[in-house]
């Protein structure tokens, strides 16, 4: 059985019992609106204008009747014809504690009569099962729904553990009780909704103890139902209509987040977003071959200890001295196989598509499609574009292998930087794996109807996390951290193999602190989750674990991001030059042999390196490489050496794609994406809230990876 919490409030709305429920669902499905508004003001007029302003944007209006301090019948008749006009429901807020009989007599009478016009209201079931009996008798008649306060959303607030066990017990065996104030889903066996106050689009508190998280916190990840929001709509300085608006796009993307597990699938997302990376793989190849690029001996696969498997399917290709043929050949193999794999991927999406009712079902599917493409990846047998996969299975062996002398080849120092580049993607299935797993246990709790074993699963059900996987976050950070262990033990590998002293032992060492200095980042950034999730639980010291978390994890991943970024620039492209040669990094690291004393292959005939048109050179191209007929090169013969007077500012002599503004993109855009972390600074900008936005954060990394490999491979040619 799947989640309540990752099916459609319509669809839940459709197979719901309970009346009120169904109009909630089917309201907030219409609006687009899993926003109530906790409206705390002390007058009637005060209440009905935000009432009528904020109506439109909500499927909830949560009142406190009695601070109304000129309540009338007049005040409910009118906030009836506003839930009217607008289409929401009314939740008055009574939070009743007293024993059944009382409770009775406080809902259907005194001067609110609370019963007659408020579809939901709460109780604390501090008294026991009496005071939900005493309510259900006013209430049921009168097609009412009823909140249990299972926690709350202060600090030291004492419903937790048993208590909280206990409302959930007596919630589902009883058909009044509709659903939770809690901060997270708290039970499968009925549909029961939660509403969670104390929430901020910033993780904050208040001066008396009121505790903020954010949307996706409570909706996508602890898997609520609707956010209750007061002050951080209407407070002071605030305009509520744009405030209420940000609120509900907030909580309605973090609901779509969570249900695009649904419809497109993390598990699927995570495949096509690899398959992205092999498609974008085939499309360096094209684009490298245009450039007269043959990558073949720059990436050393002839010197690969497997090189005999570069006599399978793309051997033929490999005689050819044709540069576009020889990367076709490797092209031909990559293609060949992201199609078959795209088919069975695009097979597998479709049928969950089709079986949309069937969580069960989808469930298979997924597992069968994910079965299916890790037999045709490992399937020893000569077929399917078996040197591709052999060369990508060994590339990926020698990668893990924490070997300190094997030689470190620059085919597995690109597939290595690009695991990178797909941490995150990583990380996301392994959660899809953890949700399958704890969709099974649960099913399996269920069938057998008594204690269940240990492992992750009970330890994470011992948190009370209902998103059942978020514990697991140390092992995804774990993931996350993995590729760049490895790239960091090529680095401490090609250290050690090179002369003690020399310029490359310190590249390659200043190389290793730069992957080394994103542990921290993924170390803080899970830590940050962490106190997060135990600021839930009210563990000590979280508060101040939280901020200090906040505070080295900015500084990590702005010291990691501008030193990767200057690294990218320095080295691995070899730009950054000055107009009279100065490499930039030479002023403040080691580097890579100069651009004064390197030697390009090319053959270039003699220029005129003080006049302002230089000679273009004829670089050994393919007839139509009309990229290089920009290049700006220019070579004293006396010297040997390039001259460094004629190349664009902060570029290099070389160009082998000739146009600078391509280069100069690169660098910009390689800037905006390294820095993409600065947006979670701010409040307007937050990717993650955003619909799909871990998907299309994988996809700019992607890109950032796609546009720095081509230059990585031209520097080589370029430069060597
Ligand atoms: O029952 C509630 O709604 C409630 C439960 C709880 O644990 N914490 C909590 O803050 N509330 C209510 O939620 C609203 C929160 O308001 P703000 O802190 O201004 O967003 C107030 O009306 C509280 O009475």
């Amino acid at each position: 059985m799947v989640s309540f919490s990752q099916q459609t409030y319509a669809s839940r709305g459709e197979k719901h019992a309970h009346p009120v429920i169904k109009q909630l669902f089917a309201t907030m499905e219409r609006k687009k609106s899993n926003l109530s508004l906790a409206a705390d003001v002390g007058t009637k007029a005060e209440l009905l204008e935000i009432a009528n302003k904020v109506g439109p944007y909500i499927c909830v209006l949560k009142t406190h009747v009695d601070i109304i301090s000129d309540f009338d019948r007049d005040l409910v008749d009118q906030l009836q014809a506003l839930a009217a006009k607008h289409d929401f429901l009314i939740f008055e807020d009574r939070k009743f504690a007293d024993i059944g009989n009382t409770v009775k007599l406080q809902y259907g009478g005194g001067i609110y009569r609370i019963a007659d016009w408020a579809h939901i209201t709460n109780c604390h079931v501090i008294p026991g099962e009496g005071i939900i009996h005493g309510l259900a008798e006013v209430g049921m008649p009168k097609g009412r729904g009823l909140l249990l306060l299972a926690e709350m959303s202060s600090k030291g607030m004492l419903a937790t553990g048993t208590y909280t066990d206990k409302n959930v017990e007596m919630a589902v065996n009883n058909d009044f009780v509709v659903g939770f104030i809690g901060s997270r889903r708290f039970t499968e066996e009925r549909d029961l909704i939660t509403m969670t106050p104390g929430v901020g689009l910033h993780a904050s508190d208040d001066a008396l103890g009121q505790q903020y998280r954010t949307p996706e916190q409570i909706i996508t990840e602890n898997g609520s139902d609707i956010i209750i929001v007061g002050r951080g709509i209407y407070g002071p300085g605030k305009d509520p209509v744009a405030e209420a608006q940000r609120y509900r796009e907030a909580g309605w993307n973090a609901y779509l987040n969570r249900i695009n597990l649904m419809y497109f699938p993390v598990a699927f997302q995570v495949l096509f977003l690899l398959l992205l990376v092999a498609f974008g793989w085939c499309a360096n190849l094209r684009y490298l071959s245009l450039a007269g690029i043959e990558v073949r001996p720059v990436l050393q696969l002839s010197q690969l200890p497997t090189a005999a498997y570069s006599n399978g399917d793309n051997v033929s290709d490999s005689s050819s001295a044709n540069v576009s043929v020889h990367n076709d050949g490797l092209r031909r193999g990559v293609f060949g196989l992201a199609i078959v794999l795209s088919g069975i991927a695009l097979a597998g999406w479709t049928l969950c598509l089709m079986f949309s009712v069937s969580p069960a079902m989808q469930t298979c599917i997924t597992l069968i499609t994910y079965m299916i493409v890790i037999v045709v990846l490992v399937v020893p047998r000569r077929i399917m574009f078996h040197t591709t996969r052999m060369q990508l299975l060994h590339s990926l062996a020698r990668i893990v292998k924490p070997s300190m002398t094997d030689p470190v080849y620059l085919c597995d120092i690109i597939m290595a930087d690009i695991l990178t580049s797909c941490a995150r993607i990583f990380s996301d299935l392994f959660l899809v794996a953890c949700r399958f797993y704890s969709l099974f246990w649960l099913s399996r709790r269920k069938s057998l109807g008594s204690e269940y074993d240990g492992g992750i699963s009970e330890y994470i059900d011992s948190k009370r996390n209902a998103s059942l996987c978020a514990d697991a976050g140390v092992i995804g950070a774990m993931l996350v951290a993995m590729p760049y262990i490895f790239r960091l033990r090529q680095c401490v590998n090609e250290y050690l193999r090179s002369t003690a002293g020399s310029s490359d032992a310190k590249r390659h060492f200043a190389n290793a602190v730069k992957y080394a200095s994103s542990i921290p980042v993924i170390c803080l950034s899970s830590a940050q989750k962490r106190a997060a999730v135990d600021r839930t639980m009210e563990t000590k010291y979280s508060d101040w674990c939280l901020r200090l978390a906040y505070a080295l994890w900015i500084l990590a991943v702005a010291f990691n991001s501008l030193y990767s970024y200057y690294w990218d620039i320095a080295f691995d492209w070899n730009l950054g030059h000055l107009s009279d040669g100065t490499k930039l990094s030479d002023l403040v690291a080691p580097t890579e042999p100069s651009i004064s004393s390197a030697k390009s292959s090319s053959t270039v005939g003699d220029a005129d390196c003080d006049g302002e048109a230089v000679n273009v050179g004829s670089l050994d191209v393919e007839e139509g490489n009309h990229a290089l007929s920009h290049v700006p090169l220019c070579y004293s013969s006396e010297e040997g050496v390039w001259s460094a007077s004629k190349f664009p500012l902060f570029l290099r002599p070389q160009l082998r794609f000739g146009n600078p503004l391509l280069y100069y993109a690169a660098m910009l855009f390689d800037f905006l994406l390294r820095i993409t972390w600065t947006a979670k600074l701010t409040s307007y900008m937050h990717i993650d809230l955003m619909a799909y936005g871990g998907f299309w954060l994988n996809v700019l990394e992607i890109y950032r990876r796609w546009q720095w490999t081509f230059l990585r491979i031209e520097k080589e040619v370029a430069v060597s």
